[in-house]
């Protein structure tokens, strides 16, 4: 090129791209593999081999400060060590040389014949640079040892978090992964029945971690519950819901009176396989369901969303057996139908969710949601939080967002001529106490359902609420959404 006069600026740009340093390092590293001018050099393999001699596999890693991604285990009869199973992603993996079942006879020129796995563990973490282990590889490895679940998973776990340095039953607290009810994870690999490997979504590392399988979870969080059996109650309901919920809890009545249909048990489901999800325009709107503690505002909400477009969003006329008043009209407040009809509408689960309060049956029912979304509107209801599963449905695909009080401080300052609904005649100003119960309960709220919440705002000074709500309204609409997997393809319809 040097010698060749007036070259053209392609020629001139091409001697300048080859002279880069990664492309001289990728052409120097062709020629020394082509040339076989590399480490280790391996003995000739000597003619007479008998027929039974065991392959054996060098392997070379490079560790560059990372952990090898690789767990071992000794066969308690033999002695031998081994590789039990390979982390997704991890540097062993990426190699594509070491697999769960190879049998490690040497690690950087030393046997580990007899070791204990913690001497190999402490040899392999003392190595800088160069890892070299010498492996029998396991004859009959299957094809694919890795499950991967492309869908994400949800976790619903009884307990806030997964901690592996807690567990002691985890097989390396270093290759596990922690994660929080709630999170999204990417399933990797389920080849084992107990540990299964998994990535946090959206994921910034390549590396899996070690994460509890269903069945394990399933035994632990058995265990959690009878060590923690007291009881779990959330306050917090809508206005006549949520009356006639206090209503029962002061007079500490044994007869439960609120109900929801939901036979839903996380015990069943430690995981719940999830799918993006995007509405087509033409199909029906996502039902909107507003979920928080008493007092926090979602009726005011919903109130002034509708207000601001009655056109496109609606509320869900709820049934009741009292009897209507003078200026009431079936269908418009309430639909006004007979206690005989009620129990039947009850018996064949026609309700989200339903209560008694002052000897009248009130409900919301599955028929009065599906009416406004044939409408073609946006149905925006407020439930609470038990009923959520009966809301999260094939059918209603409901958008659950949870609207969270500000601090206490803000409150005061915001609430000052706010009213509180109370079981007395008259609502009446907020106090101290109200704040603070309000607290509690959210922090009840969020601790068990976290998990369910596709949107979460801080109703703070109105104005901004209601736009923070339209937004997270029309995201549920237009935008691509984390949703049960099984809305895509239902098992069961009710
Ligand atoms: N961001 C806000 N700023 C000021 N006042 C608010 C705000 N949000 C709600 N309020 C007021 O707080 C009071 C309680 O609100 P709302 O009735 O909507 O509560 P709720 O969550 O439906 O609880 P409940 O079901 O117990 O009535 C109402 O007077 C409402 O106008």
């Amino acid at each position: 090129m040097r010698t060749v006069p007036n070259t053209s600026a392609e020629a001139r740009e091409l001697y300048s791209l080859l002279r880069e340093p990664h492309l001289q390092a990728l052409i120097s590293t062709h020629d020394m593999v082509a040339q076989k001018d590399y480490d280790p050099v391996l003995p000739p393999i000597p003619d007479n081999l008998p027929d039974d001699e065991e392959a054996m596999r060098i392997v070379c890693l490079v560790k560059n400060k990372q952990q090898l991604g690789a767990t071992i285990k000794r066969n308690g009869i033999t002695g031998e060590i081994f590789v039990a199973r390979v982390i997704h992603g991890g540097l062993a993996d990426r190699s594509g040389l070491l697999h769960a079942g190879d049998r490690i006879t040497e690690v950087n020129g030393y046997s580990v014949n007899g070791l204990e796995p913690e001497q190999v563990i402490e040899r392999l973490a003392r190595s800088q640079g160069t890892l070299m282990f010498k492996v029998v590889p396991i004859t009959d490895r299957p094809v694919n040892n890795q499950t991967i679940v492309s869908n994400g998973m949800f976790t619903d776990l009884p307990f806030p978090d997964y901690s592996p340095q807690q567990d002691p039953a985890i097989p390396c607290a270093e290759a596990g992964m922690d994660f929080r009810k709630g999170d999204l994870l990417e399933i990797v690999d389920q080849s084992d029945s107990l540990w299964w490997q998994a990535k946090k979504l959206p994921s910034t590392s390549a590396c899996a971690g070690l994460i509890p399988s269903t069945n394990l979870l399933r035994r632990k969080q058995k265990e959690f519950w009878c060590t923690n059996i007291e009881g779990i109650y959330l306050t917090g309901f809508r206005r006549s819901l949520r009356l006639c919920r206090r209503q029962s809890l002061n007079t500490g009545s044994s007869q439960q009176s609120f109900y929801t249909r939901s036979g839903y048990n996380a015990l069943n489901n430690p995981y719940e396989e999830v799918v993006r999800y995007q509405r087509n325009p033409q199909d029906k709107h996502r039902l909107v369901a507003l979920v928080g503690p008493s007092g926090v505002g979602v009726n005011e909400l919903r109130r002034r969303l509708i207000k601001i477009n009655p056109v496109t969003f609606q509320g869900a006329v709820p049934h009741t057996t009292r009897a209507a008043r003078s200026y009431e009209e079936s269908g418009k407040e309430y639909h006004f139908i007979n206690r005989e009809l009620f129990e039947n509408m009850v018996y064949n689960n026609r309700f989200l969710e339903y209560g008694e309060y002052k000897d009248n049956f009130y409900g919301t029912s599955r028929d009065a949601v599906k009416d406004v979304l044939n409408s073609g509107r946006i149905c925006v209801i407020d439930i609470e939080p038990h009923a959520i599963q009966s809301v999260r449905t094939h059918e209603l695909k409901a958008y659950i967002i949870y609207v969270k009080p500000p601090t206490a401080e803000r409150m005061k300052e915001t609430r000052k001529d706010a009213q509180i609904t109370t079981n007395y005649y008259d609502n009446r100003p907020f106090k101290e106490e109200d704040f603070q119960e309000m607290e509690e309960a959210a922090r009840k709220m969020e601790s068990h359902y976290c998990q369910f919440f596709d949107s979460v705002m801080v109703n703070d000074g109105l104005q901004d609420s209601c736009v923070q709500l339209l937004r997270a309204v029309r995201r549920a609409q237009d935008e691509p959404q984390w949703v049960p997997a099984s809305w895509i393809r239902p098992t069961e319809e009710f």
